[in-house]
């Protein structure tokens, strides 16, 4: 039966003047990326271990007369004037809570986008979920189970930031399974400077239907050597027609090889890419190398959820 979203109790959230609320929108790692098929609107099927790490954008907001933007961090100019995800999660949450206004109301919105955009871990994704994240308690159930399933029309990473959870992701990206048991994995995260278009990476694929994942146990990893076994026989397929429209993914791979990655992979549809390190002092060290022999590139030495 479905509840008017009026009658649902609300458990409201504090937004008075002067209060603000802050979450930190994640970035995602595809620790495996497979591409297993085509839906007849051409978005493609994937079978992918997601992952989260510690670094990401900060969000704040604080009830407002009218709602704004603004962007500050390392990566605030890729973002100036061009249409923000943030903007289409308000309206989501909005439409999914037509009959009660009041629950999201206008919003000073600050983002500190520290994350590179356009680079495979998610970022707008992520600050779509934050927001989600922060403002789904204040409605209604049905109106917080709208938006859950909805908000894939955001984008196909949205629903798995949302969760911000280890899970392996179907379908487009909205079919989860989460993970109980996933290893906490020192990373490196190295991004060659280097936007790269994610419609235009599925594009290039040449190859739809490729071989699946190998099942992942139901209650994930108990160890990284488990996880790393597992990964060793898997892969990201759009690391190929990514590595041949931005050689310098491939520099960035041979690094963190040389830097002591027992692991090292593309995440999404790039450029960035990750190490996956023995220890967390490993990483640190790696990251502090990588950072002064490529002055360009973005590093960052961080570890998963
Ligand atoms: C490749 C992945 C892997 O997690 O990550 P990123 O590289 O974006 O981080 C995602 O599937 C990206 O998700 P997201 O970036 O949210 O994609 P969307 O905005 O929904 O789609 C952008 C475009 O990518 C293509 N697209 C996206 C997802 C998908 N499963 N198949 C596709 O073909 C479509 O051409 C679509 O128009
Ligand atoms: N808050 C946001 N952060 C990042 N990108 C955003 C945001 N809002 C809109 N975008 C647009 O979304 C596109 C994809 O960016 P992003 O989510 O960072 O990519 P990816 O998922 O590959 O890491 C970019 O072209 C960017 O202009």
């Amino acid at each position: 039966m479905t509840q008017a979203l009026t009658e649902a109790p609300v458990p409201g959230i504090d937004l008075k003047p002067g209060i603000e609320r802050s979450a930190t929108a994640c970035a995602k790692l595809n620790l495996s990326l497979h591409v297993v098929g085509r839906r007849a609107d051409g978005y493609h099927l994937l079978e992918s271990l997601v992952v989260f790490v510690e670094t990401g954008d900060e969000l704040t907001i604080s009830s407002a007369p009218a709602d704004t933007l603004d962007i500050s961090g390392p990566f605030a100019g890729s973002l100036q004037g061009g249409p923000n995800i943030l903007h289409q999660a308000l309206t989501l949450l909005r439409t999914a809570a037509s009959q009660c206004a009041s629950l999201v109301p206008p919003l000073a919105i600050h983002l500190r986008k520290n994350l590179p955009v356009a680079s495979g871990i998610g970022g707008g994704s992520a600050d779509a979920a934050a927001l989600l994240r922060m403002l789904l308690p204040g409605l209604p159930k049905p109106a917080q189970i709208h938006v859950a399933t909805a908000c894939v029309q955001l984008g196909a990473d949205v629903p798995m930031c949302l969760l911000q959870q280890p899970a392996i992701a179907r379908g487009v990206g909205e079919n989860l399974q989460p993970l109980p048991n996933m290893p906490r994995l020192p990373i490196v995260m190295v991004n060659p400077g280097i936007a790269v278009s994610t419609p235009v990476i599925f594009g290039r694929l040449e190859q739809r239907n490729n071989a699946p994942m190998q099942p992942v146990p139901d209650i994930g990893f108990a160890t990284a050597s488990e996880l790393l076994a597992f990964l060793a026989a898997s892969r990201n397929d759009l690391q190929l027609p990514a590595s041949q429209l931005a050689p310098e993914i491939l520099t960035a791979l041979a690094a963190l090889d040389f830097a002591g990655a027992r692991l090292s992979r593309m995440s999404g549809s790039g450029a960035t890419v990750f190490g996956i390190f023995e220890t967390g002092q490993a990483a640190d060290h790696a990251a502090r190398t990588l950072a002064h022999s490529h002055p360009a590139w973005w590093v960052k030495a961080t570890t998963t959820l």
